[in-house]
C-alpha cells in the first residue's frame, strides 16, 4: 500500500466505487491512426503488490483497482459537431497554461474539434449574470501560454449556483465541459455532473486536478506540485545565507499546504539545509520542555544558525487570539497567520533570556504559485490533458485524470474528493524529513 496515504482506511476499499459513468453508449470509430487503444476492461491496481492481489483474489474480495486512462476504439461525442469548454478555479498554480494549451491541441489535432471555449474567471465565467463571455480558444491563441504562470482564463473562488451553470452549459451547447482545479472544483464538478444526469444532457465532465498543497486523494502527485517544490530552491537557499549570515541567525520561511504539509516536507528533502520543519500533520509545542522553542535555543547553542521552515496549516492550536475564523469566498477556512506569529514568538522568547538573535522572514507563498513549469511538471500536464480529452471523447463523465504509481488513470470525482490526502507521520516521507533535518536532536 502507499505507506504516505493513509486518508482512506484500507477496510473501506473494498466497499468503493471505482467504475466511471457515461454520458451514453459509444459508437462512433476513434479517429485515432497508429495508436494502442485502451479497452475498458485495464485496470491499475491500487495495490502495487501482486501477492497482496493474489490473496485478495483466492479469498474471493474485489481488487480494489483504476480503469486505466487512454484512447478509446469507440467515442460518444462526435468531433464535427462538439462544443467543448475549458474553465479554471481556485488558487493559482504552475502549470494552468500547459493544461489548457495541451487540452486545446488534443482536442483540435487529434480529435478534430474545432469548437473550443474558454470560460473566464472560473466557475463565474458560466453564470450570466457576471457578464463574462466565453472566449475562442485555437492552438493558435494557446501556442505559447505555457511559457508563462497563472492562467489566460483567470480563476475565482466563491459558490455559484449548479443549476445556473447547467442551464448555461445547455444554452451553449456545450458537449464536454474541462475542469481543471482542486477539490473543491471538483465537487462543483461532480455537482454539475449530477445535475445534467438529472435533466438527461449527455454533457461529458472531465477534471484535471489541480492543487500545488498536493493533497488529492488516489493520486500520487497533482500538476504544479513538483514546480512548487522546485521554487523554493533559492529562497531556502537566501534563508540558510542569511542565517548564516550573523551570529545567531534565523531564517524561517513559510510555505503553502493549508491541511498537508507536502510542499514544505519536500522542500526539506530537496534543499536539506533545513533544520525545523513544521507541518498540519505533526503536532507540536512551543514551550516547555518539549517546546520548539527550546529546541530551536538547543540548536543555536550548538551552531548558531537555523533555517525552520513552516506549512502555513502548521501550529495552528498555538494560535489562541480570539478572533472569529475566517472563511474565504468558497467557504475554506482561512488558517492564521503561523509564519508572522513563529516570528514574534522568536524574537519574544530569545529577548527574554537575553540572547542576541538575527531573525529574516520569507514568505514566497504567491511566488512559488505563479511560475511556469518545469520540465518535468510540464510533461505531466501535456499528458493529464491528453488524457482528459480522451476520456471525454469517450463520453465518460463525473472522473477527474489521475496518476497511480506511474499509470495514468480515470478516477471517479467522489473518491478524489472524499478525503484529504496528508503526511503519514509514521510513513516513509515523514522519516526521510525527520532524518534529514534530525530535527528531534533539539528536541526532545
Ligand atoms: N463543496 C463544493 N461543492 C460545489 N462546488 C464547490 C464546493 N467547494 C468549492 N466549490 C466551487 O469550486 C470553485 C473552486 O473552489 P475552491 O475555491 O475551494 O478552490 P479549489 O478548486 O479547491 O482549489 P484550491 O486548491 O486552490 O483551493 C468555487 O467556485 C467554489 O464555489
Ligand atoms: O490566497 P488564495 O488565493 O485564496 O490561496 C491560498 C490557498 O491556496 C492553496 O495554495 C491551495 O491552492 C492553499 O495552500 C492556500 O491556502
Ligand atoms: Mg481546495
Amino acid at each position: 500500500m502507499d505507506p504516505q496515504n493513509m486518508s482512506v482506511a484500507i477496510e473501506d476499499m473494498f466497499n468503493l466505487d471505482f467504475s466511471i459513468p457515461r454520458v451514453g453508449t459509444p459508437t462512433l470509430e476513434s479517429p485515432l491512426k497508429d495508436v494502442i487503444f485502451v479497452e475498458d476492461s485495464e485496470r491499475i491496481s491500487y495495490c502495487a503488490d501482486p501477492t497482496a492481489n493474489d490473496c485478495l483474489r483466492a479469498k474471493g474480495m474485489p481488487i480494489p483497482a483504476f480503469i486505466a486512462a487512454g484512447p478509446r476504439r469507440l467515442l460518444y461525442h462526435d468531433a464535427a459537431w462538439t462544443r467543448a469548454a475549458i474553465v479554471t478555479c481556485g488558487g493559482l498554480c504552475p502549470g494552468l497554461n500547459d493544461v489548457i494549451k495541451s487540452l486545446v491541441n488534443t482536442l483540435y489535432y487529434v480529435y478534430g474539434v474545432d469548437n473550443i471555449f474558454g470560460i473566464q474567471y472560473g466557475y463565474s465565467g458560466l453564470v450570466p449574470s457576471f457578464g463574462l463571455k466565453p472566449i475562442s480558444l485555437t492552438p493558435d491563441v494557446v501556442d505559447a501560454i505555457h511559457t508563462t504562470g497563472g492562467t489566460i482564463l483567470g480563476s475565482s473562488r466563491g459558490e455559484q449556483s449548479t443549476e445556473e451553470i447547467v442551464r448555461t452549459l445547455d444554452r451553449l451547447n456545450i458537449n464536454i465541459l474541462f475542469t481543471i482545479g482542486g477539490d473543491g472544483t471538483q465537487r462543483g464538478a461532480h455537482d454539475i455532473a449530477v445535475e445534467l444526469k438529472k435533466r438527461n444532457l449527455p454533457i461529458s465532465v472531465v477534471g484535471i486536478p489541480k492543487t500545488i498543497d498536493n493533497d488529492l486523494n488516489f493520486m500520487d502527485k497533482t500538476f504544479g506540485f513538483e514546480t512548487a517544490v522546485q521554487e523554493t530552491g533559492p529562497i531556502i537557499s537566501c534563508a540558510h545565507n542569511e542565517a548564516k549570515g550573523a551570529f545567531n541567525g534565523i531564517g524561517l520561511v513559510r510555505l503553502m499546504g493549508r491541511d498537508s504539509g507536502f510542499i514544505a516536507a519536500n522542500a526539506s528533502l530537496a534543499n536539506s539545509l533545513v533544520n525545523f520543519c513544521l507541518i498540519p500533520e505533526v503536532e507540536f509545542q512551543l514551550r516547555g520542555e518539549h517546546g520548539f522553542l527550546e529546541a530551536l535555543e538547543h540548536r543555536l547553542l550548538r551552531k548558531h544558525h537555523a533555517v525552520i521552515v513552516v506549512a502555513e496549516g502548521a501550529g495552528q492550536n498555538l494560535i489562541t487570539d480570539d478572533s472569529a475564523p475566517q472563511k474565504d469566498k468558497s467557504g475554506n477556512i482561512l488558517h492564521k497567520d503561523i509564519g508572522l506569529f513563529l516570528k514574534d514568538m522568536i524574537i519574544k522568547y530569545f529577548k527574554e533570556r537575553k540572547i542576541e538573535i538575527s531573525m529574516k522572514y520569507f514568505d514566497p507563498s504567491y511566488i512559488i504559485r505563479s511560475t511556469p513549469t518545469c520540465g518535468m511538471d510540464s510533461i505531466f500536464c501535456l499528458n493529464l490533458a491528453q488524457h482528459a480529452v480522451h476520456a471525454a471523447m469517450a463520453g465518460m463523465t463525473d472522473l477527474v485524470v489521475g496518476n497511480w504509481q506511474g499509470y495514468f488513470t480515470y478516477v471517479p470525482i467522489p473518491l478524489a474528493t472524499m478525503a484529504r490526502r496528508k503526511i503519514d507521520p509514521r510513513g516513509q516521507l515523514w522519516q526521510s524529513v525527520l532524518l534529514t533535518t534530525r530535527q528531534n536532536q533539539d528536541w526532545k
